[in-house]
């Protein structure tokens, strides 16, 4: 190639010499031409430009300039780096950490969105849902949010890329880079790969710059994400989420208060104390009295209560997000969940979902790590598996499958630790939601970890009357099929026809979502579906405190025989223990269980306790 080139100059260099005579400018002179130029054509043609700019100009001359140039290069290269460092300030933020999403929700509105973007990521709607990519979903969710995508079918979104990408907030010049990530082409090597994080950097001494850009992505999206929260959950792992001790999101249109339906007086209760809590005066309060600046509220009752549900619409209310941590899965550990309780941010609602069912008990009974760590005693292993079979089989009201013991990696100091430890973060609300609440250990919900205790419970009249406007009502009127009136009347039919405190208000949205709009099916048909579904959960109530079972349908069992001290053993393990087949009203109780019972909490302070 270099030969043909240098071939096809000195013929053109030939042919100029026969044409033009010996002084014109532009020409090498005769000593030079067997000079390295013959050799290096580029060197040839940049000397004759020179001499065509400045006649008379050395080679030499135009040598030492190429290689001060390449000098100064190196130097400036070597340089570079130092002096970014002398002079300007930068931050790394994790990409798991909830803040890079608010500055890449910034960049994604402000920055990439102009119309001098010339590098960026574009990503469907329909590729980010199947990707699991939360972070994509969350772009996706609040380029619509905020009308920047108008329709559903609107599903391009244009994201800050891989890569380096100037900007300005005001006179200040910015460098973002998003590093790290996962593996090109691979959707599964995501923790292999080094991990994702964000760069920022600015000219300056201090981070005051950084940290108050950082502040303006956080209410840029508090702002644009009015009428959404977005949900945290404590990564497993599993597809989808991210890797155990990390957070996942997804932002969603926050739930209405007034969707979930339970106890008016109570709701507004716990909306005053959360709301007391987070008041300056309460703040001030915490402070004065050094008292660790935290609330805690358990929520027990069946599955499909509404736990979960108020707790993330309490969050929307409350204007924060919300972290939800489920320990059942087993993938979590003390380190890891100490980790994600040091990420939270000063004001946020965290979720620690069935806590009963994370296998978590008093450490000396439970030792929920010994499996997994290999203890050198083989028949103590046995144990535990052997106590939860033995107390399955005696107690099923209290180990049913939602309340199935599994091992968890946590335990229960782990947890305690993470909740209040010294390093613990302050200023967060914490909801444990439990089916079995009498399973957990006293450590845990003692005051000033749980400081409100209440209880979800079934459908009653009012509350049926209220799903049935929310899921039938609305549309009936929206679609004028019905008036507000004839609402009324069908809604309280509707209540009148379904047995109360029976059913759990998912069984009976779900119901009611079977019915497709149809109000007058749903009142005809609400009686037969609930005998039905009586008989299906039927099997599950014998012996035991079961679904929709009541103080007063547990059948009569006569324990005037029963051991005193069996009986008090019976209470130690929980007052809803005591109840597993035995109709108190046909007892003749002997002091020592007379006394016994009187220590007992009312099993109407429980409502019904779910054995699914
Ligand atoms: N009190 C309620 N008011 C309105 N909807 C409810 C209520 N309880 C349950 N639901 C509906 O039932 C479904 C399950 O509710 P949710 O997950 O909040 O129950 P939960 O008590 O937290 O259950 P689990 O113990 O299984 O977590 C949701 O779709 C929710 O809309």
């Amino acid at each position: 190639m270099l030969d043909y080139a240098a071939r096809g100059s000195r013929a053109l260099r030939r042919s100029q010499i026969e044409e033009e005579p010996i002084d014109s400018p532009g020409i090498i002179p005769k000593h030079q031409k067997q000079s390295v130029t013959a050799k290096l054509p580029l060197l040839e043609i940049i000397q004759r430009a020179v001499f065509r700019i400045q006649p008379g100009t050395k080679l030499e001359t135009v040598v030492a300039l190429i290689a001060l140039y390449y000098a100064c290069e190196g130097a400036w290269e070597w340089s570079k780096p130092k002096l970014k460092r002398l002079f300007s300030s930068q931050v790394t933020i994790s990409e798991l950490d909830p803040i890079a999403l608010e500055v890449l929700a910034y960049m994604s509105a402000n920055v990439m969105s102009k119309a001098d973007t010339t590098n960026a990521v574009l990503v469907s709607r329909s590729s980010a849902l199947a990707g699991g990519d939360s972070y994509m979903r969350d772009m996706m969710f609040l380029a619509r949010h905020r009308g920047h995508a108008k329709k559903e079918t609107d599903e391009i979104q244009c994201l800050p890329p891989i890569g380096t990408k100037v900007f300005w907030v005001g006179f200040r010049p910015f460098l973002f880079q998003r590093v790290g990530g996962r593996k090109p082409g691979s959707r599964f090597e995501e923790i292999e790969s080094q991990q994702p994080a964000i760069l920022l950097t600015t000219p300056g001494w201090n981070l005051k710059p950084i940290t108050d850009f950082v502040k303006t992505c956080h209410d840029f999206k508090v702002k644009n994400s009015a009428g959404s929260t977005t949900v945290f959950f404590a990564g497993s792992g599993g597809m989808g989420m991210g890797p155990p001790g990390s957070w996942s999101s997804v932002t969603k249109a926050v739930r209405k208060l007034d969707t979930v339906d339970m106890d008016e007086s109570v709701k507004a209760d716990l909306l005053k104390d959360a709301e007391d809590y987070y008041s300056l005066d309460s703040k001030n309060f915490y402070a004065d009295c050094g008292i660790p600046y935290r609330r805690g509220y358990l929520l027990y009752g069946r599955p499909g209560t509404g736990k979960t549900s108020f707790s993330s619409a309490l969050a929307g209310h409350l204007k924060c997000d919300v972290y939800m941590i489920n320990l059942a899965s087993g993938t979590i550990s003390d380190g890891q969940l100490f980790s994600l309780f040091l990420g939270l941010p000063q004001k946020c609602v965290v979720v620690i979902e069935d806590v009963d069912s994370a296998g978590i008990g008093r450490e000396d009974d439970m030792q929920p790590n010994a499996q997994h760590q290999g203890s050198q005693h083989p028949q103590k292993q046995e144990e535990p598996k052997q106590q939860e079979a033995a107390a399955a089989a005696s107690h099923p009201g209290r180990y049913g499958r939602r309340s199935e013991r599994r091992h968890a990696n946590v335990t229960l100091s782990g947890l305690l630790n993470a909740i209040d430890g010294n390093a613990s973060q302050e200023g967060r609300l914490l909801i444990m939601t439990s089916n079995n609440p009498d399973a957990l250990d006293e450590a845990l919900t003692r005051p000033g970890r749980i400081d409100k205790k209440v209880f979800f419970g079934n459908m009653n009249e009012a509350s049926a009357r209220s799903i049935f406007r929310r899921l039938m009502g609305r549309r009936a009127i929206a679609t004028g099929n019905l008036t507000e009136t004839e609402v009324e009347k069908k809604a309280a039919a509707f209540a009148r026809n379904l047995p109360p405190d029976e059913f759990t208000p998912a069984e009976v949205q779900n119901f009611l979502q079977f019915c497709r709009g149809d109000a007058e099916k749903a009142v005809a048909e609400v009686g037969m579906w609930a005998e039905k579904r009586r008989k299906e959960t039927e099997p599950k109530r014998v012996n035991g405190i079961t679904n929709g079972v009541t103080k007063k349908d547990v059948p009569p069992a006569d324990f005037s025989n029963m051991d005193p001290t069996a009986m008090l053993d019976a209470l130690r393990m929980g007052p809803l223990a005591a109840f597993n087949g035995i109709n108190m009203s046909s007892a003749v109780p002997t002091m020592a269980t007379e006394e016994a019972m009187s220590a007992m909490t009312p099993l109407s302070d429980f409502g019904e306790i779910d054995n699914e």
